[in-house]
């Protein structure tokens, strides 16, 4: 049993591989990258570290602090997210996606600055194992949704009201406090049938700073299958 355990979870780290160094393949030198948080987009940070070491001249702006800490081991350029109008190229993971290159993220807290990477950016690619497409969004996963601390019983008051169940996330017996210094509730909305309409709502609501579903960000998802990659590509609009 442990041996088939072992082996599927190499098979998942493969896959997050395989799609990580697809997705570094669209970078060209010169471009300023977006560096994603959490465990497929560290192999991405990786594989940049080695350009950079081949002579690529790359900036980089890191989603998190443990991205930008992993970031500045490979000798990645770091930029201040001021300093410029637009980036290039995002390679970032995801918790689930669907068929229509919705998004849930947040899984590792570091969402608010994805997302407002993510929006900076021209070309987003997504970086997942074959387990994060899903034909059911919300179903598995639980919706991230950062909030102000002190706005977090009302936040779950209105959550309540659109159907929702939310717990504080914790990390070491207390709640899990983000780069930015917000709380992260998780929130079971069932299957998330209408992300649009659920985006706007969650929206609405005084003390969301930011919630993790991704809709119309990712251009490109690039999807460890087995030994190969599948590429799901936004439509052109
Ligand atoms: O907040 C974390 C991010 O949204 C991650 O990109 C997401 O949780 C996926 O992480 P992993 O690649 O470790 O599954």
């Amino acid at each position: 049993m442990k041996l088939v355990k072992k082996k599927a979870s190499e098979a998942i780290e493969k896959e997050k591989q395989l799609a990580a160094l697809a997705a570094v393949s669209y970078i060209q030198n010169g471009q300023v990258i977006g560096l994603g948080s959490g465990s497929t987009a560290n192999y991405a940070i990786r594989e940049i570290g080695k350009l950079v070491q081949n002579g690529f001249q790359l900036k980089a702006i890191p989603t998190s602090k443990k991205t930008q800490l992993l970031a500045e081991s490979f000798h990645i350029p770091i930029i201040d997210s001021n300093s410029i109008d637009h980036i290039d190229i995002t390679i970032d993971g995801a918790d689930e996606f669907n068929d229509d290159m919705v998004l849930i993220k947040g899984g590792g807290g570091a969402l608010f600055r994805e997302k407002i990477v993510a929006s900076m950016t021209r070309k987003q690619i997504i970086i997942a194992d074959s387990s994060k497409l899903v034909r059911h969004l919300g179903l598995e996963f639980k919706l991230p949704i950062e909030v102000i601390p002190f706005a977090s019983n009302y936040v779950m008051n209105r959550l309540h009201i659109l159907g929702g169940t939310s717990i504080i996330r914790q990390k070491g017996g207390k709640a899990f406090v983000t780069d930015l210094g917000n709380w992260i509730l998780d929130v079971d909305l069932g299957h998330i049938r209408d992300p649009l309409s659920l985006s706007r709502s969650l929206d609405e609501i005084v003390g969301v700073v930011c919630h993790g579903l991704f809709i119309d960000l990712a251009d490109i998802i690039i999807m460890g299958k087995g030994e190969t990659t599948e590429a799901f590509l936004r439509p052109k609009s």
